[in-house]
């Protein structure tokens, strides 16, 4: 897969991609990045890429032309199709079910913004969808465009050791939180490792876990799961844990 990234800041996001799993896959091929900074296409002897808002108000505006031919060198860069996707708080909010849509693509194009945003008639015009990665204020989007790289790249063929690939699976596999985690040693001034765990029954610790990522869910994050569609099984562990709290 081939994402190139439109921003003032390419060197950012190539740093954020350059380890871990991102990192590997790059250097086994799986995953090419480029990044294409719109001030290399500023005119002028400012090199202008921003300008006032029309309306007035604070803050500065992306100029068009400077990204558009940004958008256009990137485009040139390959022939295979590319999604153009611009990394907005005024977009679809991302989640793992996008990031499985985009992973299939054969090419991205991720447009960061910095300033108070894009003049409109660009967006209008070159942008296939505005995602975000969630509600709150930044100061550019590259840090967005930096989670979909990692979410996109960690689902590339070859991307993930077998390990990983469970690990990923496990994460992926019903949208449910994750269970706790523990590790040496089995007594600690922070508290013990849950018997369960240390019992080898595996049958039981795989109910412990499946019954404390159903509890978390419920009590985190109720809007990741619709009780009514849970299976037998599931609701069986969730009236166990009821009973034991007393509820
Ligand atoms: C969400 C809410 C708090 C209501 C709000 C309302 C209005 C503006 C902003 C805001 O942050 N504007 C600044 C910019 N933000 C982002 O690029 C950005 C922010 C968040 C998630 C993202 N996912 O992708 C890109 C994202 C846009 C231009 C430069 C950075 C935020």
């Amino acid at each position: 897969m081939r994402i190139d990234v439109v921003s003032l800041f390419p060197d950012f996001i190539d740093q954020a991609a350059a380890v871990g799993v991102v990192g590997r896959a790059r250097e086994r091929g799986l995953l090419t990045m480029q990044g294409w900074n719109p001030r290399d296409y500023a005119e002028g002897n400012y090199r202008r890429v921003d300008d006032r808002p029309f309306g007035g108000g604070p803050g500065m505006v992306m100029l068009i032309e400077p990204l558009r031919a940004a958008l256009a060198a990137a485009r040139a860069a390959d022939p295979a199709p590319v999604r153009v996707i611009y990394m907005s708080p005024q977009g679809r909010p991302l989640t793992q079910a996008k990031v499985r849509e985009l992973a299939a693509l054969p090419r991205l194009l991720l447009l960061c913004g910095r300033y108070e945003g894009v003049d409109e008639r660009f967006l209008q015009a070159e942008i296939d969808e505005e995602l975000s990665i969630g509600d709150y204020v930044l100061s550019g989007g590259e840090l967005a465009a930096a989670v979909v790289v990692d979410a996109v790249a960690r689902l590339q063929d070859g991307a993930l050791g077998d390990a990983e690939s469970a690990v990923q699976d496990s994460f992926e596999g019903d949208g449910l939180l994750d269970c706790p985690h523990y590790t040496r040693p089995v007594e600690h001034d922070m508290g013990r490792v849950p018997d369960v765990l240390l019992s080898g029954n595996h049958a039981e610790i795989a109910k412990w876990r499946r019954q404390q990522s159903l509890v978390r869910t419920l009590e985190r994050r109720p809007d990741l799961i619709d009780e009514t569609a849970l299976g037998k099984a599931d609701r069986r562990l969730l009236a166990a844990w009821r009973a034991e709290q007393g509820g």
